[in-house]
């Protein structure tokens, strides 16, 4: 076989990316009620695994509801398919070296299991940001607490829509009485654990 057809047969894998990177690749997925710290906290870990040279990305309502899935309303199925098309962008960046972090509320279980079925269930970390209802609803950054009591939105998560807690999550962080930043040490110690092991 000629040295250019060997090159053709060959295909870059996911391992050749990760030894580039340096690293590990896999998803983390930060689950929990709107207002919950999901974002907060996958930005300051991201902005960590960052300064110590990992190659991360961040997948969030703000780049993906804005984009790729803002077709898409707060109905049960298309909450089922904004996970889904999340899920599958995510295996892409994590074939491609990227350990990536993922912040939705995805209330659902199924949901969230099917993400393991598209990813791989060794490739994704589940972490339960655990804030309690009343809480998201002192900080109701947005607003939307208020207006859901109000009856001005429907299908709110924890008020006119359900949130069904992991039951094995593979860390939960329990904000109520926790600051950001041992959250985010918690989060961080638990991905440097799991980079540890060798390519
Ligand atoms: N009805 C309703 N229910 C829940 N959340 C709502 C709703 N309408 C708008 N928002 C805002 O959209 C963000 C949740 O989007 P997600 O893509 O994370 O939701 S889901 O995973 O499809 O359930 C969520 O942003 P975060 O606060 O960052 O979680 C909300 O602020
Ligand atoms: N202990 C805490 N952990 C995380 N966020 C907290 C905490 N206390 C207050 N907050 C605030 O709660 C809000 C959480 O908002 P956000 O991170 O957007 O949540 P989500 O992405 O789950 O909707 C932020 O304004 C954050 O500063």
């Amino acid at each position: 076989m000629s040295s250019h057809t060997r090159q053709q047969a060959y295909r870059i894998t996911k391992l050749d990316r990760e030894k580039r990177h340096g690293h590990r690749s896999f998803l983390l997925w930060f689950t929990g009620l709107s207002g919950s710290g999901k974002s907060t906290l996958a930005n300051l870990v991201e902005q960590e695994l960052y300064k110590r040279g990992i190659s991360t990305y961040c997948l969030d309502g703000d780049n993906i509801r804005q984009g790729i899935n803002k077709d898409l309303s707060f109905a049960p199925e298309d909450r089922a398919e904004n996970i889904r098309r999340i899920a599958e962008v995510a295996r892409l960046m994590i074939d491609a070296g990227i350990l990536t972090l993922a912040a939705f509320v995805s209330p659902y279980r199924e949901d969230r299991d099917k993400i393991k079925t598209i990813v791989g269930k060794n490739e994704v970390f589940e972490i339960y940001v655990n804030t309690s209802l009343e809480e998201c609803e002192r900080r109701d950054v947005k607003g939307l607490y208020k207006k859901a009591r109000a009856g001005e939105i429907e299908n709110m998560t924890g008020i006119s829509a359900p949130y069904e807690a992991p039951l094995s999550a593979d860390l939960e962080i329990v904000t109520d009485n926790q600051s950001v930043d041992v959250s985010v040490k918690k989060i961080l110690d638990f991905i440097l654990e799991k980079l540890k092991y060798n390519l």
